[in-house]
């Protein structure tokens, strides 16, 4: 297995199946706005408000192959497995990423248990071997990473594009980047001491950036009269 992130946004992604599983493949969808549809006589309750709501686009029927046309990639998560066949058959026609739910080694891909902060996703895959193995090592890494990781990863972010933009050598901006991580900031974040934060950003970037206008930019802000 080679572990890669996917752009989706605006992709248009087909499920095939209504229930329990499929309802997992669409919510994991729309976390990397992916632009969903589904086919399936029937939807689990979940599924069934996020039709009504609009957020996924639902053919009420059984599956044909002329669905997978213009699916960048595709899920086959129904019960039957004379349908799951169908749609890999249409779904490699159509040149389609596919993962067949119950068919692990047909998959083009297969999903890893998530945990998302903001934009810092943390992954775990078993090649299949467990998935409840990588929901217990995923519910292990949201009990140890918790949200200040996305405000540094902000922090960083923001940091980063003005900095690339500086004639310094690629060693030169990963010296910088370390000197930033090789302290206590992510204890800092953690107890809200965004002022003892800010002027570690000072220290270590201030002589190349406007550290001041930057931190006052991010979404986080202030970063300088909260818990010194
Ligand atoms: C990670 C996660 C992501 C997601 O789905 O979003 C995911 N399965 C999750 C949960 C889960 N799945 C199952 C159980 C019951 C316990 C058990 O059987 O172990 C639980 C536990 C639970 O429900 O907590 C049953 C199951 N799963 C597969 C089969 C078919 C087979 O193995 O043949 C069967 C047997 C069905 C049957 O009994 O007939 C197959 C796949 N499941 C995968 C992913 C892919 C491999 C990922 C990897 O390990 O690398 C792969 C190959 C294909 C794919 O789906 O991409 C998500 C956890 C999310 C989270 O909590 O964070
Ligand atoms: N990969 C995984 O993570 C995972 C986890 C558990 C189970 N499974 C396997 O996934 C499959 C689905 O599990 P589930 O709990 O969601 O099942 P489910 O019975 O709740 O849902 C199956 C869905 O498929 C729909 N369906 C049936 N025929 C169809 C057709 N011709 N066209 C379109 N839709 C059709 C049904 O209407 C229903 O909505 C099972 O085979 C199960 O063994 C996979």
């Amino acid at each position: 297995m080679y572990p890669i992130t996917l752009n989706l946004r605006g992709r248009r992604c087909l499920v095939v199946g209504g229930g329990a599983v499929a309802e997992r493949k669409v919510q994991g969808l729309l976390a990397a706005e992916a632009k969903v549809s589904l086919v399936s006589p029937d939807l689990s309750p979940a599924l069934r408000e996020l039709a009504q709501a609009g957020r996924i686009g639902w053919q009420q029927r059984a599956f044909v192959p002329e669905d997978a046309a213009g699916a960048f990639l595709i899920f086959a998560a129904t019960n039957r497995p004379l349908v799951q066949q169908a749609v890999l058959r249409a779904a490699q026609e159509a040149g389609a990423l596919v993962n067949v739910v119950d068919m692990p080694e047909a998959c083009d891909f297969q999903v890893p248990a998530v945990l998302r902060r903001d934009g810092l996703l943390l992954s775990v895959a078993t090649s299949g071997a467990s998935p409840a193995l990588a929901a217990v090592l995923r519910a292990r890494l949201e009990r140890e990473i918790g949200p200040e990781y996305a405000v540094l990863a902000r922090l960083l972010a923001a940091l980063r594009t003005p900095l690339l933009k500086l004639p310094l050598s690629g060693p030169a901006k990963k010296m910088l980047f370390q000197k930033m991580l090789d302290s206590d900031i992510l204890q800092w974040l953690r107890d809200g001491r965004k002022q003892r934060a800010a002027a570690h950003v000072e220290a270590v970037f201030g002589h190349l950036l406007p550290v001041g206008r930057i931190l006052d930019a991010l979404p986080d802000a202030p970063w300088t009269d909260t818990n010194p």
